[in-house]
């Protein structure tokens, strides 16, 4: 038996006949044509069957079929297969329903409708039509993708309509197969929707146990959570919650919200008041709730936390953070001494800690620059945020660039898997203390030069550049301004980090300090009340402390783990070798101590060696041996500036006759060492260059 299937499109004939070659499985043999693509000069079957109204209307039009030729005109639907994503669809969503012509767009309308489809609000719409605004979020089609607007990314294609089960039996009726076959299709059929149910009741498991998960969690949290609607119906309510509110567990029936508190001040607080936030006495505990009102779904989240454990559990935090050295421990009321040079430090600290600025600490080793960088932090907006304390000193250079920039999976060989974090990442929202700034190399010093201009990190191995909101404390005992002029530190990053500058200056400078220190110490180390003598603390007084705060601190350490009475006498002192400059020799030594710049320690030290050789000091012969030395030192292959310069040796030299440690020279013989000039050397053991 012959069926001839007449479409408007390729497209829906193509569906058609597959559908039709499936239900029928051979029964009938089935030709089809499409308008759009050509139509035989005559048409000879047992049956014809049209895919719709308005193809039969065209095809009668054209006189193409024999009087009395048995006809069905089909009847379309939504096929099931995609019904599920559209179920999906969320509830009021308003959705454009895409066909080539708007009468199909809206048949495919009332076929969803027929088949329960009214959660949605779907707008028909063909290319002929104009766009509804706003504009929806989601188009369904059936089968015409392509037609759809380019400004909407969601699109459910629920494929072709197919013929309905009306159309199905029709066909049996019209070729008398009815009474053999329509069992086994209405069976087909009935199949399909168990399919379907199954497919439902897979996405509800599914859902189940989504819910049981989300519920173990909400209950896992350490705060009480509850969600209400705007009509009073309570949807969450974890463990928490209820154990802060009583509430006995009652499974998973409704409850409403007027039953479930039995505080007064709670239930106004949360129907009335317009503050979100307010602690109120819960059954003697003090309860910090807060509450969120989403306007879209008008529900309200309140968030219960128990004031006296979230304090516990926050000098939790504050531990761990200490443990892992992300904590800044110091404030600037840790920070003792009242000379007039430590007040103008804390002064200009506090305000440059209000500030975002850059900021460079410069002073001698243990003048509590560390110290300073912790008080900045913590006095500064973003004292919440994490405190970072980075050596320089300490890392080598591959080191520094994975800690301080991250890196990716498979930098390099050992690189942990999923990479790591950069410190810098890690201090999001805090500070970062960059100490020994001077000693990092040409290379990082390039890569930091880019986080302080474009607050951007790339990790190594990475090519995605990421932003970072860290503010930058950078320290150094050097003097940084010689390593620039030297070519050793780049200058626009000294110029960077200068961005605020601190010098911090060192202990000798603040004699004031000096014994209100000693005294912290010992506080800080006994409880016993142990004295000084007056000549201990002249003594103190007297020495110039090269080591700082830090030597202080060793001494008094010493003084206490040796002296058994009440007081701290000289008795108790260590020998002169203690400490790191000759204790006794600065004793007595009035004046203060001199201190040079690495460049002129470098030309000192070479006139020494000239001096013993006796060999010239002039300014030429200087330079050359200064540039041989580099030469076999091994310049830095980052620096910028051209070897030493007769200049650069002519300042130098300067510095060393104004500080009295060598006499200027006329002729090519050059400079001499003064007296004051060798004791130095000796001093400072210098063993040549
Ligand atoms: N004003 C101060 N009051 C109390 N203690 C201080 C003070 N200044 C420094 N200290 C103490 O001296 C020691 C050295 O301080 P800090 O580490 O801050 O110095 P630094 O300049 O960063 O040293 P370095 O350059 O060697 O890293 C620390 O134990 C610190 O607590």
């Amino acid at each position: 038996m012959k069926i001839v299937l007449l479409a408007g499109t390729d497209q829906t004939k193509a569906r058609l006949h597959q559908q039709m070659e499936e239900m029928f499985q051979g029964l009938f043999h089935i030709l089809s044509y499409a308008i759009d693509t050509g139509l035989p000069e005559t048409i000879a079957a047992d049956l014809v069957v049209f895919s719709s109204k308005q193809v039969a209307d065209e095809i009668s039009e054209k006189n193409l079929l024999s009087a009395g030729q048995r006809k069905v005109t089909a009847v379309r639907t939504i096929p099931m297969d995609y019904l599920d994503q559209v179920m999906k669809l969320a509830k009021g969503e308003r959705i454009l329903l895409v066909n080539d012509r708007l009468e199909t767009a809206l048949e495919s309308i009332e076929a969803l409708r027929r088949i329960g489809v009214d959660h949605i609000e779907m707008i028909p719409w063909a290319p002929t039509e104009t766009l509804p605004l706003p504009l929806p979020k989601v188009a369904i089609t059936p089968g015409e993708g392509y037609l759809v607007p380019a400004e909407i990314n969601t699109v459910v294609d629920i494929g072709p309509r197919v013929f309905d089960f009306s159309t199905i039996a029709a066909i049996l009726y019209q070729t008398g197969y009815y009474q053999n076959c329509s069992k086994a299709f209405s069976e087909g059929y009935l199949k399909k929707i168990i399919h379907m149910a199954s497919k439902l009741a897979d996405s509800h498991r599914e859902i189940e146990t989504l819910n049981q998960h989300l519920s173990e969690v909400i209950d896992g949290l350490n705060d009480g959570l509850m969600v209400f609607n705007q009509e009073g119906w309570v949807s969450v309510l974890n463990e928490k919650a209820r154990q802060l509110l009583k509430v006995p567990d009652r499974g998973k029936s409704p409850i409403a919200l007027t039953r479930l508190l039995s505080s007064a001040e709670l239930k106004h607080f949360l129907l009335h008041e317009e503050v979100q936030e307010k602690i109120l006495m819960l059954f003697q505990q003090e309860i910090l709730v807060k509450k969120l009102v989403d306007p879209k779904s008008l529900t309200t989240a309140v968030i219960l936390k128990n004031v006296q454990e979230t304090i516990a559990s926050g000098n939790q935090i504050k531990r761990d953070l200490m443990r892992r050295g992300f904590f800044a421990r110091y404030t600037f009321d840790d920070l003792i001494g009242n000379s007039e040079a430590l007040e103008k430090v804390k002064k200009t600290s506090r305000k440059l800690a209000a500030s975002d600025l850059t900021v460079l600490l410069v002073g001698e080793s243990g003048t509590g620059k560390e110290m300073i960088a912790s008080s900045i932090h913590r006095a500064s907006p973003r004292w919440e945020g994490p405190f970072l304390a980075v050596n320089f000193s300490a890392l080598s250079d591959e080191l520094i660039e994975s800690e301080l920039f991250g890196y990716e999976e498979g930098a390099f060989t050992g690189a942990r898997k999923g990479g790591k974090m950069g410190l810098f990442e890690q201090a999001d929202g805090g500070t970062i203390f960059l100490d020994e700034i001077g000693d990092i190399s040409g290379k990082v010093q390039s890569r930091l030069l880019r986080v302080l201009q474009e607050k951007e990190i790339m990790p190594v191995g990475g090519h995605e550049i990421r932003s970072i909101n860290v503010r930058i404390v950078a320290a150094t005992n050097q003097n940084l301004e010689a390593l620039v002029s030297r070519g050793i530190f780049r200058e626009d990053l000294y110029y960077r980090l200068k961005n605020g500058f601190i010098h911090l200056p060192p202990l000798r400078q603040r004699k004031e300090d000096i014994l209100p220190l000693a005294a912290h110490f010992i506080s800080m180390e006994t409880k016993r009340s142990l004295l000084l003598e007056r000549e201990v603390k002249q003594a103190m007084e007297n020495y110039h402390w090269p080591g700082n705060i830090r030597e202080l601190q060793n001494l008094v350490s010493y003084m206490l783990a040796v002296a058994e009475g009440d007081y701290l006498t000289l008795e108790h002192f260590p020998d002169s070798h203690f400490f790191s400059q000759g204790f006794s020799s600065s004793l007595n030594q009035k004046k203060p101590p001199v201190f040079l710049t690495p460049a002129e320690e470098k030309v000192l030290c070479l006139m020494a060696t000239c001096h013993r050789k006796g060999e010239k000091t002039g300014r030429e012969s200087l330079c050359r041996r200064l540039r041989e030395l580099e030469e076999r030192e091994g310049r830095d292959a980052h620096s910028l500036q051209p070897r030493w310069t007769f200049h650069q040796v002519r300042v130098v030299l300067g510095g060393l006759v104004e500080k009295g440690l060598i006499q200027a020279g006329t002729g090519r013989q050059g400079s001499r060492l003064t007296e004051k000039g060798i004791r130095y050397i000796e001093e400072q053991k210098y063993n040549g260059c």
